[in-house]
């Protein structure tokens, strides 16, 4: 959970009385919620400060009820939770003298209750949100980029860290639950900060993580394959992601309409929307880009963006492939509609700083050396255009290093094996986050998708480790060679069987290209 570094310090104490009443909470015990004021809160009993109060949630695992003697003994002076929950604690919350109130839906009301506590934070600054399958992270950095040139400090929170002002600690998930959304705010506003850029999963917006946030301004990149474990349908994964675009979230919208996704989430939105083109296509819309030029190893790619009454800017991006034209087309929209000068949003957009584990160059192609990159890709969409993006500045082969999650969407594990099959020439096919299940059957299902394609393919090659793939990988290479990673992107840590160990994707492949070619 959030760190104490990451709490405010100067949050002014909400009387629970009022705070029942607002949001019409039933006080449940004998203890008189009247005189307690709270100045912060949490849904997680290790994330509780003193004076906190503690919103206790129905989980699929377990009940949050059940932890309240933890919430309290680490200074929780209130508790809220459903009735089911009532029933676990009522007798602690007496005994203890501590005010008990009942909701019907306690998630529901974490968001709305933890914004009037840490005294709506979000009021008081530029915020942008960005959801989508892929680009969320990429377009939240260029946000942020685009923040800088309007204010001095900035927050970006999402799947790769927390960063209010100065201060940065690694993110737990990609949109964190809605005390610490709030708190992170507050603590941004005492810092100075002027604008925050908020990645938002479909799971946040379907477990409330961000109500009580309204964003000036809300963008969606694209809906690929991805979640349906957790969504079940494409359909139900988009009217997830939709939550965001309606009033309760956002002021306006700015959605990319290269897929059929988001042409029907910008039809069904009610707030005011650009439509952003990037690809070449005929669908409507406001924004569009032209003469993409799409540049690896070092040269951008460029493009036109044009958008209503003529406006027209030369912009250019520094990640490589079209999707990263994608991202950068949306945030420059969004950054426009945030009030930013066009030359600013345009100049922060081109000089953004790299992104760790989006496709991150680890070894540039020369003096013997192969190019090598690490990207997030993990799904057969994004793995499909990763490939894509380094295939055309591959004179040699193109060697992929990849593997599928486990506990999560098991469909795409042949989908991903085919698509490496199809695009790339040697396939080192290993593990991502096996969690809790079998890592062979998980490579198994890989190879039977790469056997879909192409049966006759022999460089696949099964390793039971990412650190003895990369290595295979790095010995096989020769410098007109390209080999990409996919899957773990920035993450620090592998999850094997319930067990995070350190691990990154980065030095792993460093170390081995040292030992292969020495240090550079
Ligand atoms: C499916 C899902 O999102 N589950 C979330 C859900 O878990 P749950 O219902 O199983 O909760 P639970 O373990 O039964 O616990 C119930 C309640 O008791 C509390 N508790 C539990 C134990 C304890 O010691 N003390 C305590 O207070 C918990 O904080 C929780 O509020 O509620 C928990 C906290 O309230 C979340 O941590 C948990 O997210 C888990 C960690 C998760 O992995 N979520 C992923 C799927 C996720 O959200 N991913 C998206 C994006 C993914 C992407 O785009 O790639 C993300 O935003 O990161
Ligand atoms: N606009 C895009 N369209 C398709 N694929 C993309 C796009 N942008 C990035 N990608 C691919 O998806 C990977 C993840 O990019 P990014 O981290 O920006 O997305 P994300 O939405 O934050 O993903 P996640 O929610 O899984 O963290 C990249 O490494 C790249 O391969």
């Amino acid at each position: 959970m959030t760190p104490d570094l990451l709490r405010p310090r100067m949050t002014r104490p909400t009387p629970l009385a009022a705070l029942a009443r607002h949001l019409g909470m039933t006080p449940l015990t004998g203890v008189d919620p009247a005189g307690v004021d709270v100045v912060g809160a949490s849904v997680a009993s290790d994330d509780v400060g003193p004076g906190e109060v503690f919103i206790a949630l129905p989980g699929a695992r377990t009940h949050g009820a059940t932890y309240v003697p933890q919430a309290l003994d680490a200074g929780a002076v209130a508790v809220v939770t459903d009735t089911a929950g009532a029933e676990l604690c009522a007798r602690v919350c007496l005994d203890r003298g501590v005010p008990l109130l009942v909701t019907e839906d306690p998630r529901a009301l974490a968001g709305p209750l933890s914004a009037l506590v840490y005294g709506l934070p979000a009021e008081h600054l530029r915020t942008a949100a960005v959801t989508g399958t892929n680009g969320k992270t990429t377009t939240t950095y260029f946000l942020d980029a685009i923040a800088r040139r309007a204010t001095a400090a900035t927050a970006v929170l999402g799947t790769v860290e927390l960063r209010v002002g100065e201060t940065t600690v690694p993110s737990p998930r990609t949109t964190v639950e809605a005390p610490v959304l709030h708190r992170l705010l507050a603590l941004g506003l005492e810092r100075g900060v002027g604008a925050a850029s908020i990645e938002v999963s479909s799971h946040a917006l379907a477990l409330h993580r961000v109500d009580g946030l309204v964003v000036d301004v809300a963008g969606f990149t694209n809906l690929q394959r991805d979640h349906l474990d957790y969504h079940g349908t494409m359909e139900r994964y988009l009217a997830d992601k939709a939550i965001l675009f309606t009033p309760e979230h956002a002021r306006r919208a700015v959605v990319c309409v290269d897929d059929e996704w988001g042409r029907a989430l910008a039809a069904r939105t009610v707030l005011p929307v650009d439509r952003v083109r990037a690809y070449p296509g005929d669908a409507e819309a406001e924004w569009t880009v032209h003469d993409a030029s799409i540049g690896l190893d070092g040269v951008a790619s460029t493009f036109t963006l044009r958008g209503p009454g003529g406006f027209e800017v030369q912009a250019s991006c520094p990640l490589p492939g079209r999707v990263n034209i994608q991202n950068a087309a949306l945030a420059i929209v969004m950054g426009l509609r945030w009030g930013v000068a066009p030359a600013d949003v345009v100049d922060a957009v081109a000089h953004a700083h790299g992104i760790p584990g989006r496709m991150e160059r680890v070894s540039q192609r020369g003096d013997g050396l192969p190019l090598t990159v690490v990207d997030f890709a993990h799904t057969p969409d994004a793995l499909e255009l990763a490939l894509e993006a380094v295939r055309p500045v591959t004179p040699g082969r193109l060697i992929a290093v990849f593997g599928s999650d486990g506990d999560r969407d098991q469909g795409k594990r042949p989908l991903l094996g085919a698509v490496a099959a199809r695009l790339a020439d040697v396939l080192v096919v290993t593990d991502e986050n096996p969690r809790s299940e079998d890592p062979a059957t998980i490579r198994r299902a890989i190879l039977d998708g790469v056997r879909s394609v192409r049966p006759d393919l022999t460089d696949v090659d099964e390793a039971s480790t990412r650190v003895e793939a990369i290595a295979r990988a790095v010995e096989i290479a020769g410098p007109e060679d390209t080999i990409i990673i996919t899957g773990k992107g920035h993450e620090p840590h592998q999850e094997i069987a319930g067990v995070f160990h350190p691990y990154n994707d980065v030095p792993v492949l460093r170390e081995a290209i040292e030992r292969r070619w020495g240090t550079r």
